[in-house]
């Protein structure tokens, strides 16, 4: 049995992505595709800009879009992925929610609200449980479940596997390389970007220092309680197209050898789920690598590369890359969207 599901944002270049790994999913079927009023009523072919290098889905590119609100998804599309701006986001979700639809939501908006789980699913799956809090709390049928901003999806998986061997996270440092893709096709210009590095992307580095500490964090069942490590983030755009790379040095209550690390790198566990990658941390020995254009589609653009991993003055030093639209955006509400299914909130 397949789940019949929608995407919110649907011609945008996240919800392209979507559709890419939606339409050959064995779990889930594209039923209804929302954009703007502009594109509402139009076939899909004709509204989406596609630029993504494997064609349109035949079937995908006939379908209706339609607006964006609750009346207009028929209500046999229980599961809805969401790839909206986050001021679009931050006025429809609820309503989407209130209406009985369990929303996977990309968009940065509500990422932090205390009810709403922040979840990349082989890392603390758990908070989903918050679930139950915020249906009570909401009144809501349906449910709104976030995953973080691309960059933080990146490092965190590194850090859990460090928790995760026992090595106490005090310090986080982390400086990123972000491909231009994380803007949006209309980010940043060709003149601004070739030939040229931008060390500032607004409102970044706090999202990095603030969500990784709430994935990280234990929730108890009634509340979640934030990571106590520190975390301090400087994030770049450089002119790569797609996976952000980032430098992380990390200070522990252990003094863990470099092989510590990469084995607690190598050994973290994956999940059964469709889109969790077989390793989820895939180690490179060579200090030159992970590179963005050799390594963004390790795991079929779901895997986190590490390595260069070594000593440092600020304790173990590392590189990590994921790719930034896949397990950074779309792979990754999808992954949520399977988690929600096994763990039957759909
Ligand atoms: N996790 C991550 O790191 C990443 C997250 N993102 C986030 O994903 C979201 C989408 O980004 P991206 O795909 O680049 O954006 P795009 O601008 O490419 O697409 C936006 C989508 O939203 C639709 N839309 C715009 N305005 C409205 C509206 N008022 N009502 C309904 N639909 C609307 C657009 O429809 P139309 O075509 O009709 O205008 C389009 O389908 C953003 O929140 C972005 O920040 C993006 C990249 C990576
Ligand atoms: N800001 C990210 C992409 C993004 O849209 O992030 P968020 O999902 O937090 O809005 C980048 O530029 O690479």
């Amino acid at each position: 049995m397949t789940v019949r599901v929608g995407v919110l944002g649907a011609t945008g270049a996240v919800g392209q992505r979507l559709i890419q790994l939606l339409e050959p999913h064995p779990e889930f079927e594209i039923a209804a595709l929302t954009a703007s009023d502009e594109s509402a009523g139009h076939p899909y072919r004709d509204v989406a800009k596609w630029r993504i290098d494997t064609p349109i889905p035949e079937e995908v590119g006939e379908m209706t879009v339609t607006a964006t609100t609750p009346e207009a998804v028929p209500d046999d599309v229980p599961l809805l992925f969401s790839s909206l701006p986050s001021t679009v986001g931050a006025k429809v979700e609820t309503p989407f929610c209130e209406a009985g639809y369990v929303v996977s939501s990309n968009s940065s908006n509500a990422r932090m609200e205390s009810d709403v789980p922040l979840v990349i699913p082989e890392v603390n799956g758990d908070h989903l449980e918050a679930l139950e809090i915020q249906r009570e709390e909401r009144g809501w049928d349906g449910a709104l479940v976030k995953n973080p901003n691309c960059s933080t999806i990146t490092f965190v998986p590194t850090l859990a596997a460090l928790a995760e061997a026992g090595i106490g996270l005090e310090t986080v440092h982390v400086a990123t390389l972000q491909a231009v893709s994380g803007a949006g096709y209309d980010g940043v210009t060709s003149m601004e970007i070739i030939d040229n590095a931008i060390p500032h992307i607004g409102s970044e580095e706090a999202k990095l220092e603030t969500e990784s500490r709430k994935l990280l964090g234990e929730f108890d069942g009634t509340a979640l309680a934030d990571h106590e490590m520190e975390v301090a983030a400087s994030c770049n755009r450089i002119p790569t197209i797609d996976g952000h790379l980032e430098n992380v040095w990390i200070e522990t209550s252990e003094d863990p050898s470099p092989e510590e690390v990469r084995e607690a790198f190598a050994e973290y566990p994956s999940l059964s789920l469709h889109s969790s990658p077989e390793p989820l941390i895939h180690v490179f020995e060579d200090p030159e690598r992970p590179q963005p254009r050799l390594d963004r589609t390790v795991g079929d653009g779901m895997a986190i590369a590490a390595g260069g991993v070594r000593e440092s003055t600020f304790g173990i030093q590392y590189n990590c890359l994921a790719h930034n639209t896949l397990r950074g955006a779309a792979g990754a509400s999808v992954l949520n969207g399977e988690l929600l299914v096994e763990e039957g909130y759909v």
